[in-house]
């Protein structure tokens, strides 16, 4: 009997399942147990390092998620809101870590994830990277040192297949300058202006999305007064930084109290 984690990856063959497939595979602190797609897709029944367009991995795609979870101590899921909710509760059922990427979530989709979270740990953020999570801190510390002179404006750029803006990544960055402000986001937030807004409003946080090619993705806190301006900047240029840190999530989580958690706690931030 091993120790070492049994992951299982929901989503296999999207853009970060594939990513987090290789991420799994290469590293020798966890093993592959489980890829789940949705029913209909044409990856069912085969074996994911073949359907990757590799080698053999001895791990077959299913659509039986809970048979899948059963099987592993965490399921890493980059998918889509509705189906983040149901693996929630199976991932409870089955006691897995649950670290979920997904993003573009509503509120009661949130909300929807704490009864699961009595009984697993739930482990969440809108980005996994390092270098995220630290401009996070920083944005709450630079919005709390300045006053609403500095018209604060988030600006995130991704490829042309996202389907969800502003991105998680910039939902989070919002949420670090509001509580440096000491605001809620709702109040303040400015999302995609567009004619007629009239000038703009002291205090508020804009969000602007940038949508095209293959950009990994982009962020910029931009605080503007009049005479200067300070930028913080993340740019990802490879989705493994994701991938990495959401294998680091799941191996947190391993032993960790039933609870929902971030990166900033992974990380110890
Ligand atoms: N938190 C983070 O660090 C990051 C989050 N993301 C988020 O991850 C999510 C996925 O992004 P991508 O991989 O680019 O998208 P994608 O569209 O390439 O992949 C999503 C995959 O989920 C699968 N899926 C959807 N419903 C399912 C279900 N019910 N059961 C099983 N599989 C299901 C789809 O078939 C697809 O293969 C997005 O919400 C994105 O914003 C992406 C990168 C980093
Ligand atoms: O969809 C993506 O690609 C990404 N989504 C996350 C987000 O919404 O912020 C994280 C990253 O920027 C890539």
């Amino acid at each position: 009997m091993t120790h070492i984690p049994g992951i299982v990856i929901t989503g296999a063959s999207g853009r970060m399942g594939q990513m987090l497939i290789r991420t799994v595979t290469e590293s020798d602190q966890a093993r592959l147990v489980g890829a789940v797609e949705r029913a209909g897709h044409d990856w069912i029944g085969r074996d994911v390092g073949e359907a990757m367009g590799g080698q053999p991995l001895g791990v077959t795609v299913t659509d039986d998620p809970l048979e899948a979870f059963a099987k592993a101590q965490a399921v890493i899921d980059f998918t889509a809101p509705e189906a983040t909710v149901e693996f929630a509760g199976l991932a409870a059922q089955a006691r897995c870590v649950h670290v979920i990427g997904t993003t573009g979530m509503s509120d009661a989709q949130i909300a929807a994830l704490e009864p699961a979270a009595r009984h697993s740990v739930i482990v969440r953020a809108g980005n996994m990277s390092l270098g995220v999570n630290l401009l996070v801190q920083l944005t709450k510390k630079v919005a709390a040192a300045l006053d609403e002179d500095f018209d604060i404006e988030v600006i995130e750029a991704h490829h042309r297949h996202k389907v969800d803006a502003p991105s998680g990544t910039a939902l989070m960055l919002g949420e670090a300058a509001a509580e440096g402000r000491g605001v809620q986001l709702a109040d303040v937030a400015d999302r995609g202006r567009d004619g007629i807004t009239g000038a703009r409003e002291r205090g508020h946080i804009g969000f602007h999305a940038i949508r095209g090619g293959d950009i990994v993705g982009e962020h910029d806190v931009l605080f503007a007064a009049p005479g200067e301006r300070i930028v913080l900047r993340h740019v990802a240029t490879d989705r493994a930084i994701f991938a990495r840190g959401a294998l680091k999530a799941a191996l947190w989580g391993q032993g960790q109290k039933p609870g929902q958690y971030d990166m900033v706690d992974v990380l110890g931030l």
